[in-house]
């Protein structure tokens, strides 16, 4: 069942060891067939040098019950679930330790967007999550799901417009319409993590002019976008 998605999981998976995003077992992707109910997962604890894509492991959107694959699913898996079921534009997952956001989740502080980089993929200061009460510790990994949701819409942010959030004392969680475009956007947030940090050790008082973010955020998104689209008539 589902190998196809299976093999895209399984090589979106290596592409985190790729981009230098995780080292050891560490990190997670999964990507969803809506249709099925269906999300597929990587297994807990497995080294990227040894797994196969008859690995992943399938679960149910909604029971978060293995349904298929001989291994335990990644232990993050409660709250890839929780955001399948609040973000239905999404198709796909990732987590990772990758070092600078990490690093930004741990000092518990937003991303701000302060260049055009982060512009042209996040349109919002990437959000971390607030502390978790001591309720919310009991299924740490379900209740991670429930803060960034909550960190999400208190934001007024759109999902789909600020792909990703640093779970704070952890680490970043990112998404998108695929597992693919997930790691990608993991990518960026990264770079844009070691980019801010680097700048506000230079200039802790640096500014960006809104006007500047929406210049570029347009070039993706929305009516005007012109990043490869066809030549206008
Ligand atoms: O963040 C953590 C642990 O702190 C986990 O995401 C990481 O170790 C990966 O766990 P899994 O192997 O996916 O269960």
């Amino acid at each position: 069942m589902l190998e196809e998605l299976k093999e895209k999981v399984f090589q979106a998976n290596l592409d985190l060891v790729k981009h230098n995003l995780v080292i050891f077992t560490w990190g997670n992707v999964s990507a969803i067939d809506r249709e099925k109910g269906l999300v597929v997962i990587k297994p807990s604890g497995v080294s990227y040098d040894t797994m196969k894509a008859s690995d992943m492991v399938v679960v149910d959107l909604h029971s978060g019950k293995v349904v298929e694959g001989d291994l335990n699913p990644s232990s993050d898996t409660p709250t890839h679930l929780v955001l399948y079921r609040a973000f239905p534009e999404i198709g796909g997952v990732v987590h990772t330790h990758s070092t600078y956001a990490t690093a930004w989740a741990q000092a518990g502080r937003d991303i701000p967007n302060i260049g055009t980089t982060h512009a042209d993929y996040f349109h919002d200061d990437i959000p971390c999550t607030a502390d978790m009460t001591a309720d919310q510790m009991a299924e740490y990994e379900y209740h991670t799901g429930v803060v960034i949701v909550n960190r999400i819409s208190s934001g007024n942010i759109n999902p789909v417009h600020t792909p990703g959030v640093l779970v704070k004392n952890h680490g970043p969680f990112s998404w998108g319409k695929d597992a693919d475009q997930a790691v990608y956007n993991a990518v960026v947030m990264e770079q844009v993590a070691k980019m801010a940090f680097i700048s506000l050790s230079v200039n802790p008082d640096t500014t960006m002019n809104p006007l500047l973010v929406e210049k570029h955020f347009s070039r993706k998104h929305g009516p005007n976008a012109y990043y490869g689209q066809k030549k206008k008539q």
